[in-house]
C-alpha cells in the first residue's frame, strides 16, 4: 500500500504523517510531498521511527515521484483561515492549488483514492471532481472529503456532555464541512437524551468549532492535531477496507440524490475500490429536518462555484 500526503510539511501534514508513519500497515510506503524546502527533512526526521513503513520526502518539482504507484492521495496542501475568514475566504488560493495536485494525480496514480482535506472542502472536493472529469479519470468511488473532524469533535463534546466514554460515543454528522452545512444528528445517538436546548446549543458548537480553534489560535492558523488525528482515522479506515475489513466512515461523496446534494457526507461502506455502498443516513428530527433544508442551498451554490472553477 502507498499512501502520499501532498502537503506534509504543515500543520496537519506532520502530524498526519507521524500517525501514518506510525499506524500504517508494515510494508505500507507514505510518500510526503510539499513546496515547502523543509519536506525531506520531515521524511527523514519520520523515517528515524522504528516501523515497517517506508517514508520519502518529495519537493516541489517532484510531484510526480511522489504519486507514482500511489493508492491513497490525502491533500492538506493550502492555506488555512485566520480569525474573521470563513472557510469559502480560502477559495482564492487554494482552489488552483487542489486543482495543479487533482491534476497530478490523474496522470501519475489515476486508480488512486483521493481524501481531499484542504477548504473549502463543500467546494474543492467539486474541484477535484470536474478536474478528475476533465481528464477522463474521474471514479465518483474514490474521491472523499474529508469530514472525520466534524464526528470526532461531535462525539468529544457529546460524550463531555452526558459523561460517557468519548471512545464508544457515536455521532453521526451528515451534510457538509462548514458553518450550517454541517449536521450532527444527535436524535440519532444511542442511549442518550438531549433537551431542545441542549440540542440547540450542541448542534451550534460543533459547527463553530472550526471557528473556535481559529479563534483561539489568534491568526497562527486553524485544527492541525485534531485534523491530523482525524485524517489518520480516515485514511486508516480506508486503508483497511481496501485490505478486505468491513468498514463505515461518514465521509463527503458524490450521491446521486437530487433531493439533498450533489455531494453530502453520509454513512459510507468503504470497501477494496473506495466507496462500497453509500448508506442511508436515516430518520430525521424536525430539528435536523429543517436544518438540512435550511442549509442545501448554500452547499448546492459552495458546490457550483467549483464546478464552474474548473469548467468556466
Ligand atoms: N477538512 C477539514 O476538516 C479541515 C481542513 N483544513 C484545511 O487544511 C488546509 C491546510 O491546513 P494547515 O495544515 O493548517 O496549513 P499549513 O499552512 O500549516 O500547511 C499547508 C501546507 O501546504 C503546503 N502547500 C501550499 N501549496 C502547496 C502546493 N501547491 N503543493 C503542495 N503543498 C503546498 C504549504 O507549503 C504548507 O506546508 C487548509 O486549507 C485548512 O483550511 C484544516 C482543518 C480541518
Ligand atoms: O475551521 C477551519 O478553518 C478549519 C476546519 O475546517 C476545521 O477546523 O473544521
Amino acid at each position: 500500500m502507498k499512501v502520499a500526503v501532498l502537503g506534509a510539511a504543515g500543520g496537519i501534514g506532520q502530524a498526519l504523517s507521524l500517525l501514518l508513519k506510525t499506524q500504517l500497515p508494515a510494508g505500507s510506503e507514505l510518500a510526503l510531498y510539499d513546496v515547502a524546502p523543509v519536506v525531506p527533512g520531515v521524511a527523514v526526521d519520520l523515517s528515524h521511527i522504528p516501523t515497517a513503513v517506508k517514508v520519502t520526502g518529495h519537493g516541489k518539482d517532484d510531484l510526480a515521484e511522489a504519486l507514482t504507484g500511489c493508492d491513497v492521495v490525502l491533500i492538506p496542501a493550502g492555506v488555512p483561515r485566520k480569525p474573521g475568514m470563513d472557510r469559502s475566504d480560502l477559495f482564492n488560493i487554494n482552489a488552483g492549488i487542489v486543482k495543479a495536485l487533482v491534476e497530478g494525480i490523474a496522470d501519475n496514480c489515476p486508480s488512486a483514492c483521493t481524501c481531499i482535506i484542504t477548504n473549502p472542502v463543500n467546494t474543492t472536493v467539486a474541484i477535484a471532481a470536474e478536474t478528475l472529469k476533465a481528464k477522463g479519470v474521474y471514479d465518483k468511488n474514490k474521491l472523499f472529503g474529508v469530514t472525520t473532524l466534524d464526528v470526532i469533535r461531535a462525539e468529544t463534546f457529546v460524550a463531555e456532555l452526558k459523561d460517557l466514554d468519548p471512545a464508544n460515543t457515536h455521532v453521526p454528522v451528515i451534510g457538509g464541512h462548514s458553518g450550517t452545512t454541517i449536521l450532527p444528528l444527535l436524535s440519532q445517538v444511542e442511549g442518550v437524551e438531549f433537551s431542545d436546548d441542549e440540542i440547540s446549543s450542541l448542534t451550534t458548537r460543533i459547527q463553530n468549532a472550526g471557528t473556535e480553534v481559529v479563534e483561539a489560535k489568534a491568526g497562527g492558523g486553524s485544527a492541525t492535531l485534531s485534523m491530523g488525528q482525524a485524517a489518520a482515522r480516515f485514511c486508516l479506515s480506508l486503508v483497511a477496507a481496501m485490505q478486505g475489513d468491513n468498514v463505515v466512515e461518514y465521509t463527503y461523496v458524490q450521491t446521486d440524490d437530487s433531493d439533498d446534494a450533489a455531494f453530502f457526507s453520509h454513512p459510507v461502506r468503504l470497501g477494496p475500490n473506495g466507496v462500497e455502498e453509500i448508506l442511508s443516513y436515516g430518520e430525521l428530527s424536525a430539528f435536523e429536518q429543517k436544518a438540512k433544508e435550511d442549509m442545501l442551498e448554500g452547499l448546492r451554490g459552495d458546490i457550483k462555484l467549483g464546478v464552474d472553477f474548473v469548467n468556466g
